[in-house]
């Protein structure tokens, strides 16, 4: 069925376990993603980046937001598992826009590049908007590393726990990305990875709602290596450590976002299957090999998360 993000994340944040949200350009991500949910019996989120409506819409934001709640409903209805429709990264009022009149679950609103009293401000009146329209609303606090679609942060600015409260207090968000040392992509730590939990913890306990880790893909060893060896060339990946996410998901975060594991897992099948079967020319053969590792790594990372079984 198709829900509220809030309903899943208020679950998650009461029992202390995590939902990852999934990103997806294309119908192939969703069908596998939605059969390795379907089998986890889990909960998930389905989120998609304004550059995702852009591609989906072909340039036009409210066509590819509503390709995306249509599809993503459509099978909802057809599964008892909760499911939710999430706007990542939301910076482009019209994309937002877009997403809250198509029916998307939630929308981010990502001001964190803006100085803290703007965000609040920014932040204050997507809320008032989208609550109106029955959406709930995440945003972030402090910045992560690397690139964030157009903005470059040039590194980790770290969440101030007491702005945190505040800034829930006087927004209503729904739910909080506190940056606490995660980047976004493949490369995210030059040397060891070092995310500040003691800062998550003051986070949490301060504004008590279901919290957002970014940058959370672990970058699986078996798929970057296997895309290697298929020709491509993800030289110095490294991802978050999965201890690292259990012991934030123990510390009070509960929707984990992962792009960048689904997108190695796809290329290593796709690459493969290509290579090994050079006569075939029908998608649906040459992208099922992908599909199958993609769905294979959602249902690794629910069962992970402690989502499993929780539909
Ligand atoms: O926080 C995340 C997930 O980040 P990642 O999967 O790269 O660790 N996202 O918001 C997904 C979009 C960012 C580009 O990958
Ligand atoms: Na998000
Ligand atoms: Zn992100």
């Amino acid at each position: 069925m198709y829900v509220n993000t809030k309903e899943i994340l208020e679950k998650a944040s009461k029992n202390y376990y995590a939902v990852p949200a999934f990103n997806i350009n294309n119908l192939e991500f969703l069908i596998a993603i939605l059969q390795g949910a379907a089998e986890k019996k889990a909960p998930v989120i389905i989120e998609t980046s304004e550059g995702a409506i852009k591609y989906a819409g072909n340039g036009d934001p409210l066509r590819g937001a509503k390709f995306f709640v249509e599809t993503v409903k459509n099978y909802a209805e057809t599964l008892d598992i909760p499911i939710a429709l999430h706007l990542d990264h939301g910076k482009n009022l019209e994309y937002i826009a877009a997403a809250i009149k198509a029916g998307y679950s939630s929308v981010m609103i990502d001001a964190s590049h803006e100085v803290f009293e703007k965000n609040l401000e920014i932040t204050k009146e997507v809320v008032k908007w989208a609550h109106a329209s029955g959406v709930s609303v995440e945003a972030e606090l402090g910045q992560l590393a690397g690139i964030e679609d157009n903005v470059m942060a040039e590194e980790n600015v770290l969440v101030d726990p007491e702005q945190a409260k505040i800034f829930v207090e006087k927004t209503g968000v729904d739910f909080l990305a506190p940056a606490i040392g995660t980047s976004h992509g493949a490369f995210k730590f030059k040397g060891e990875a070092k995310l500040d939990f003691e800062r998550l913890k003051k986070v949490k306990e301060l504004t008590k709602i279901p919290l957002v880790l970014h940058g959370a893909s672990s970058v699986p060893k078996k798929f970057v290596e296997l895309a290697e060896k298929y020709g491509a060339n993800l030289g110095g990946a490294k991802g978050v450590p999965q201890e690292d996410i259990k012991e934030c998901v123990k510390l009070g975060i509960n929707k984990v976002n992962t792009d960048t594991d689904l997108r190695i897992a796809f290329l290593a099948g796709l690459r493969k299957h290509l290579l090994e079967n050079e006569k075939e020319f029908d998608p649906r053969k040459y992208f099922k090999q992908g599909m199958e590792f993609v769905k294979e790594v959602v249902m690794e990372r629910l069962e992970f998360l402690n989502a499993a079984g929780k539909a």
